[in-house]
């Protein structure tokens, strides 16, 4: 996972146009150059016409010496260990073929292995890095619904995502977690021999550790294999799958605010790119690199209010128009994208991997009678969600505490389906969300083993709904279960339309649920359940109906 490793050791690299003392890379590498171990730079180099290092860098290593100072380093040592001779031979004499000299078949087969796990992730090429996985359950533990080896299930769909190849996982039951290791001394014992057994190059844990887990752990491991946990694991997908600039400023404010207690002297380069100058009068290295990172959170804080305010005008635009706003929220990988595009054919990404959605994509869904409301895509939710990307994109979600009605969507045919809701509705609560109006949508019914008896269950419930968004089915009921639950969040009028404001007639008829209409002589006597914004507008012409 060198993305990944990368995200967690150095600033995200996707900020453009800030004034941060870093340069950041403006041209997305593919992986981390600073972290490639030898074996992975003499691959490249047998590779240059798949993966041009040289050019692909070049842009990137004027901006930042720091990175560049190290990939020199790296190269000089796989030189030393592989032969210098026959590098430059097959970089200075291209023209005339020479066969390779005759490698031995396990060699051979070695580096085809190497190669292989090269793989393209979100757009970019990663180094498939293999991972061990590490859970532990708490005795007594309440607050987790998941059981130890589902939520290790879903760390290694997590480490799938971000690009890693899961060879092994363990867990642990501890009245307490350790304070030094999370894990007991004898587990730390033997992961250190499962490390060695399967070549493992990052032990992932499933929970958060402190800054201190973290560095014991390293060292216990022997210091050559990394050690993250969740919460890295997670703001290295999002900074992955950053697509706006929006959700690149929070992902970065959210890497850096999880990085700030975690800094060694690894960030030893920022004070070096900037310039010398916060050399301190006897400061340690650290203090120094801390103040770096925190002037850094500083500027990313603004720069995100700036982005917001403008959203804030986009959005405030579009409410000017009164159309209901229907957010789907849930669970990550229930299906909100797919019946996102299935209702509006939007185009947004959907697959079968977590986290695919970063971004609120707003669609507008006309009904069959007419009527419509805009739909709202959403970022999924999963238990433990660090609390820090919730305040980070709590921007993000606001869109949902500005929503008429949330539609739950709930992919019925996962084992863990109770969980997951319960999980959705504990961010729900942190949101503040609870007085909106919810629908809850069944989603997946096709991959239930009886959809029949799904369906039934539904009925018994208050406002569900059993679709499948995939292939259409329970769509209509859908909506039409939207635009009822709407009415909840509506303002009844009964309003004097004058002739010359048809225009505001056929708003009614759109976006309200009317339920009679009268011609007079001054105008048209409409009855109605309207939004909100939509009754205030009519509010003149609600007194002149009274008088
Ligand atoms: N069988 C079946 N698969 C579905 C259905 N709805 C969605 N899927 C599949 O479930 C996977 C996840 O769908 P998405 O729409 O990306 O899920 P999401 O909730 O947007 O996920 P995030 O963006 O990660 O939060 C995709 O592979 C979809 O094809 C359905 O009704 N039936
Ligand atoms: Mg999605």
């Amino acid at each position: 996972m060198s993305t990944c490793w990368r995200s967690i050791i150095l600033p995200p690299t996707v900020i453009p146009n800030t004034a941060l003392p870093w340069t950041p890379n403006l041209v997305k590498t593919r992986f981390s150059i600073r972290k490639i171990s030898i074996p992975i730079l003499r691959a490249l180099r047998e590779e240059i016409e798949v993966l041009d290092v040289e050019s692909a860098e070049s842009g990137f290593l004027q901006k930042n010496p720091t990175v560049a100072d190290a990939k020199e380093e790296e190269v000089d040592g796989a030189i030393n260990s592989n032969g210098v001779a026959e590098f430059t031979e097959s970089e200075n004499n291209l023209t005339s073929y020479r066969p390779p000299p005759k490698r031995d078949s396990k060699k051979s087969e070695d580096d085809d292995n190497f190669r292989s796990r090269f793989k393209l992730r979100n757009g970019r090429e990663v180094f498939e890095e293999k991972a061990y996985l590490v859970g532990v359950e708490c005795k007594g533990d309440q607050d987790d619904t998941f059981g130890i080896e589902e939520s290790l299930k879903e760390l290694a769909q997590l480490a799938d995502t971000a690009g890693l190849m899961v060879v092994d996982s363990t867990y642990q039951k501890l009245a307490t977690p350790n304070p030094r290791t999370y894990i007991g001394s004898g587990k730390v014992a033997e992961i250190k021999t499962a490390i060695r057994a399967l070549d493992v190059e990052t032990v992932i844990f499933d929970d958060e550790l402190s800054p201190g887990q973290l560095r014991n752990l390293e060292k216990a491991f022997g210091g050559d294999v990394r050690v993250c946990d969740r919460t890295a694991l997670i703001l290295d997908i999002f900074n992955q799958r950053a697509a706006t600039h929006e959700a690149a400023l929070q992902v970065a404010l959210a890497q850096m605010e999880y990085q700030l207690p975690r800094l060694t002297k690894m960030w030893t380069h920022l004070e070096r790119q900037a310039g010398g100058k916060v050399k301190g009068m006897g400061e340690k290295q650290i203090e120094v690199d801390k103040r770096i990172l925190r002037t850094q959170i500083g500027t990313l804080k603004k720069e995100l209010e700036s982005v917001r305010q403008h959203r804030k005008q986009y959005r405030n635009r579009r409410f000017s128009v009164p159309v209901p706003v229907v957010s789907l929220v849930g669970y990550t990988n229930a299906g909100k994208s797919t019946l996102l595009n299935r209702l509006t054919g939007a185009n947004v990404l959907a697959e079968d991997r977590l986290f695919a959605t970063l971004d609120p994509t707003t669609r507008r869904v006309q009904v069959k009678n007419g009527k419509e409301f805009l739909l709202t895509d959403t970022v999924g939710f999963i238990q433990k969600l660090p609390t820090m990307l919730v305040a980070a994109f709590r921007a993000t979600l606001e869109e949902i505490a500005e929503s008429s009605l949330l539609v739950h969507v709930v992919d019925i045919s996962h084992p863990l389906a109770q969980q997951q809701i319960d999980a959705v509705n504990k961010v729900l609560s942190e949101l503040d969300v609870e007085t909106i109006p919810k629908l809850t949508v069944w989603n997946k019914v096709d991959r239930t083993s009886d959809p029949h008896k799904v369906k039934m269950e539904a009925e018994k419930g208050e406002d569900v709904i059993c679709i499948s968004a995939l292939n259409g089915v329970g769509l209509e009921e859908f909506c039409n279960a939207v635009h009822e639950k709407l009415k909840d969040s509506m303002v009844w009028v009964e309003a004097l339309v004058p002739f010359d404001r048809g225009e505001l007639l056929s708003t009614i008829h759109h976006v309200g649920m009317v339920e009679g209409t009268e011609y007079t002589a001054n105008g048209t006597l409409i009855r109605a359940h309207v939004p909100l914004l939509l009754a205030r507008q009519l509010t003149p012409m609600r007194q002149l109906c009274k008088s």
